[in-house]
């Protein structure tokens, strides 16, 4: 069994893999203050919970956008699973080739969705997006380049600030309102909130399409990617574990 996470800012994603099937998945909260000992027991409770044990993990692979608990992730790997994790970075075979100013600057997360996306849909131009604590955007081309994108800030922060900054306003759920024209403070939020995001969207993917002048598919990720793509067809295909998968494709790259 190979373990497969992602870290990011809000979330820790992590998986299992048996025999190239993913066969177990949970999510955890990235936490900053926590030590190897509190996430190794973590996941622990997450593997006795379906009758895994630490001595059937034979590899793990990690990305991370949160350089400042990998010290603490790569040293609970040693010390419970006696394994060295492969870290998504500099000395990590990807296969991609990487059209960035700064190729070491994309982030583990984008690097691993674009593998991902190449292996199940290649080919062919795609756009990735991951809707997670920033919605991410990514350009790859028909050769497999990876083009470079654009960054926006996610949904969830974004209904935070504005819960935040403006007093009258409540903290909300992230959910469709019955009308894009709302009669009250929560649905008119949930309008701005989930409209304004489904028109980043297309207004984001239709300037790339018309700048590529090509027909990508537009694949979509993260924890909110399915409530946007339900409210526009500009979204082709949901891939809610594109990341974990691209994770055990770099894993077995490296092997
Ligand atoms: N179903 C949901 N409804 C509302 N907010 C959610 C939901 N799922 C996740 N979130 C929030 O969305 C944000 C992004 O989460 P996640 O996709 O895990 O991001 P990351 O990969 O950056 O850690 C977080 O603030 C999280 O709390
Ligand atoms: C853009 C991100 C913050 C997204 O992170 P996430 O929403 O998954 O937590 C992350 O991919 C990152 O820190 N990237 C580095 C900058 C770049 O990709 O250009
Ligand atoms: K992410």
């Amino acid at each position: 069994m190979i373990l497969v996470l992602n870290v990011g800012n809000s979330n820790i994603a992590l998986g299992i893999y048996t025999k190239d099937k993913l066969t177990h998945h949970w999510r955890m909260e990235t936490d900053r203050h926590k030590t190897e000992d509190e996430y190794a027991m973590q996941i622990k409770s997450f593997f006795m919970h379906t009758g895994i044990t630490f001595e059937q993990i034979k590899g793990i692979i990690i990305s991370s956008v949160v350089p400042p608990i990998m010290y603490v992730l790569e040293e609970m790997c040693r010390k419970y699973f006696h394994v060295r994790p492969h870290v998504v970075g500099p000395g990590v075979k990807t296969g991609l080739n990487i059209k960035y100013d700064n190729p070491k600057e994309v982030g583990a997360d984008r690097i691993v969705n674009a593998v991902a996306a190449l292996e199940g849909y290649g080919g062919q131009p795609l756009i990735v997006i991951d809707f997670g604590t920033a919605i991410t955007y990514c350009y790859i081309n028909e050769k497999g380049d990876y083009m470079g994108g654009a960054i926006a800030p996610g949904i969830a922060i974004s209904t935070e600030a504005l819960f935040s900054k403006a007093s009258k306003l409540p903290r909300i759920e992230i959910s469709r309102p019955s009308n894009i024209i709302g009669k009250n403070t929560i649905s008119a939020m949930q309008s701005g909130v989930i409209y304004g995001f489904v028109g980043q969207v297309e207004g984001i993917v239709g300037r790339m399409k018309e700048q590529a002048k090509e027909e990508p598919l537009v694949i979509a990720t993260g924890s909110l990617a399915k409530l946007i793509s339900s409210e526009t067809t500009i979204i082709d295909v949901v891939d809610p574990f594109l990341t974990l998968k691209g994770l055990y494709v770099i894993y077995k790259r490296n092997q």
